[in-house]
C-alpha cells in the first residue's frame, strides 16, 4: 500500500493527490494489470472497453477489494484498506459477468416486497421469476435479477461487468435507464461493456483497457 495522508481533512495519496467525492483509484495494480489512476464522481459513469483478456474483469475486483492488490482506492476519500472488507463490499458492488447464486432459490437472495417489484418492472421481469428454481431462468433473467440485488443496497459505486451481455435491444434500453435512475440517486457507475452503442450512450468518460493498461486519453 502506498503511503496516504490526511490534511485538512481531506485524503492524500503518495503522489499528493487531493480525493475528491465519489470513487478514486490511485496506482491500483496486481501482477496483471495497472497501474490504474482514475476518478468517478458521484452521479457518473465511467465505460471501460477492450478486447477479451485485456484486464477488465481483474480491475474491477482489485477495485471491489476481490482480488489482491497495490495502491489506493477510496470513497469519499475514505480508504478501502482502513474500513473492514464487508463495509467496503456493502458500499462498492460488483455484479460479474456471470454472477452466483448460493441457492437456487430466488427469494433466499431477495424479499418479495415492493421495491423488488418495482425493480422487476423497470427490468422487464415476469412476476413468475422470484419463485422459478434459479437453474431454469434464462442468462438474461439471472443477470437482471442479479441487478435487482445489487440496487436493492443502493450502492455508492456499481462495477457492472457486461450486465446486458445476454439482453436485446429493448431490454437493454430498460436496464440502462435504471442505471441512470441510479446515478440520478449518485451512484457512480463503472461500466464494462463490448457494446460501442452502449457505451455511447452511458459514458461521461470511457477509457480503452489492452494488455493490462489503459491506453490513449480518457474521452
Ligand atoms: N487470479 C488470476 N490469476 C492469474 N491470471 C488471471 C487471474 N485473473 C485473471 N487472470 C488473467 O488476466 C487476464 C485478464 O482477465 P480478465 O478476466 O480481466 O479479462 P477481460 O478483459 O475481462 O476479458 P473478457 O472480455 O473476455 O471478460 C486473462 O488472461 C486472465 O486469464
Amino acid at each position: 500500500m502506498d503511503p496516504v495522508s490526511v490534511i485538512e481533512g481531506r485524503s492524500v495519496s503518495s503522489s499528493g493527490d487531493v480525493l475528491s467525492r465519489g470513487l478514486s483509484v490511485r496506482a491500483l495494480r496486481n501482477a496483471h494489470a495497472g497501474p490504474f489512476a482514475f476518478d468517478v464522481p458521484p452521479g457518473t459513469c465511467l465505460v471501460i472497453t477492450g478486447t477479451s483478456g485485456a484486464g477488465k474483469s481483474v480491475l474491477l475486483r482489485m477495485v471491489a477489494d476481490l482480488d489482491p492488490h497495490q495502491g489506493d482506492v477510496a470513497l469519499d476519500g475514505c480508504f478501502c484498506s482502513a474500513m473492514p472488507a464487508h463495509r467496503w463490499r456493502r458500499q462498492v458492488v460488483y455484479l460479474p459477468a456471470e454472477p452466483g447464486w448460493w441457492s437456487d432459490s430466488v427469494l433466499d437472495h431477495m424479499p418479495d416486497d415492493a421495491l423488488t417489484r418495482d425493480l422487476m418492472a423497470q427490468a422487464g421481469l415476469r412476476a413468475g421469476v422470484l419463485n422459478d428454481p434459479v437453474h431454469r431462468l434464462s442468462t438474461g433473467e439471472r443477470q437482471r435479477l442479479a441487478l435487482i440485488r445489487a440496487l436493492r443496497l443502493a450502492p455508492r459505486v456499481l462495477l457492472m461487468d457486461e450486465p446486458c451481455s445476454a439482453l436485446d435491444e429493448g431490454t437493454t434500453l430498460m436496464v440502462e435507464a435504471m442505471m441512470r435512475a441510479a446515478m440520478a440517486g449518485g451512484t457512480a457507475i463503472v461500466l464494462v461493456s463490448h457494446d460501442p452503442t452502449q457505451a455511447m450512450r452511458m459514458a461521461d468518460l470511457r477509457r480503452e483497457l489492452v494488455h493490462g493498461h489503459f491506453v490513449g486519453a480518457a474521452s
